[in-house]
């Protein structure tokens, strides 16, 4: 299976909860056409099947934590071998979590072209949370769920960036400024990869 995805351009895309991850890679696909994997969301759509993993699932997302590293990596790769012929290049946004979820995404998918650090101040993705939270209807968008992920991000998966810089793969993008301001540095670093 491996192989079948060798092509394809692999683009991490790592920042915290809130961060304006999704909103980017919307953005890249509408431009490159990248099939965009949001690991949250595949985790997310297990649940909303009501299916027993799924049940598990969202007990733990409810509490902020990382699911199983398998159950994840099982999830990216299914999803990534069914694009497999149309695909250019696939964005796979909140993952890796924690350096260990890089290393296995490596020996069973492949190594990442590039890796988008989208970074924004712990204030300002509190914020975009809790605005998120008004209308999004997901459990995790609330106070004390948001201090827990972020309190995670911090811990697990920082360490996730300072391990891809020494290959010299990660761009690191302001995510403070207008969406399309965002935007016109991920471009550059995107168009990098051709
Ligand atoms: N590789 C991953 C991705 C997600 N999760 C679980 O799914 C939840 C939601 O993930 P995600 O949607 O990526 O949430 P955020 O990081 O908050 O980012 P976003 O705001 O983009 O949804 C996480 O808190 C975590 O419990 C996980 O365990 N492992
Ligand atoms: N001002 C501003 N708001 C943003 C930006 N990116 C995302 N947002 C808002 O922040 C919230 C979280 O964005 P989302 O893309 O879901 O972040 P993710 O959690 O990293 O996937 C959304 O409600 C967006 O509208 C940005 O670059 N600037
Ligand atoms: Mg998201």
């Amino acid at each position: 299976m491996a192989d079948k995805i060798k092509d394809a351009k692999i683009v991490f895309v790592v920042g915290g909860p809130g961060s304006g991850k999704g909103t980017q890679c919307e953005k890249i696909v509408a431009k490159y056409g990248y099939t965009h994997l949001s690991s949250g969301d595949l985790l997310r759509a297990e649940v909303a099947s009501g299916s027993e993993r799924g049940k598990q699932l969202q007990a733990i997302m409810q509490k902020g934590e990382l699911v199983p590293l398998d159950t994840v990596l099982d999830m990216i790769k299914d999803a990534m071998i069914a694009k497999a012929d149309v695909s250019k290049g696939y964005l796979i946004d909140g993952y890796p979590r924690e350096v260990k979820q890089g290393e296995e995404f490596e020996k069973k998918i492949g190594a990442p072209a590039l890796l988008l650090y989208i970074d924004a101040k712990g204030e300002t993705m509190v914020k975009r949370l809790m605005k998120r939270g008004e209308t999004s209807g997901r459990a995790d968008d609330n106070e004390e769920t948001i201090k827990k992920r972020l309190d995670l991000y911090y811990k697990a998966t920082e360490p996730v960036i300072a391990y891809y810089e020494k290959r010299g793969i990660v761009r690191k993008i302001d995510s403070e400024l207008p969406v399309d301001d965002v935007f016109a540095i991920v471009e550059k670093a995107i168009d990098e990869l051709k």
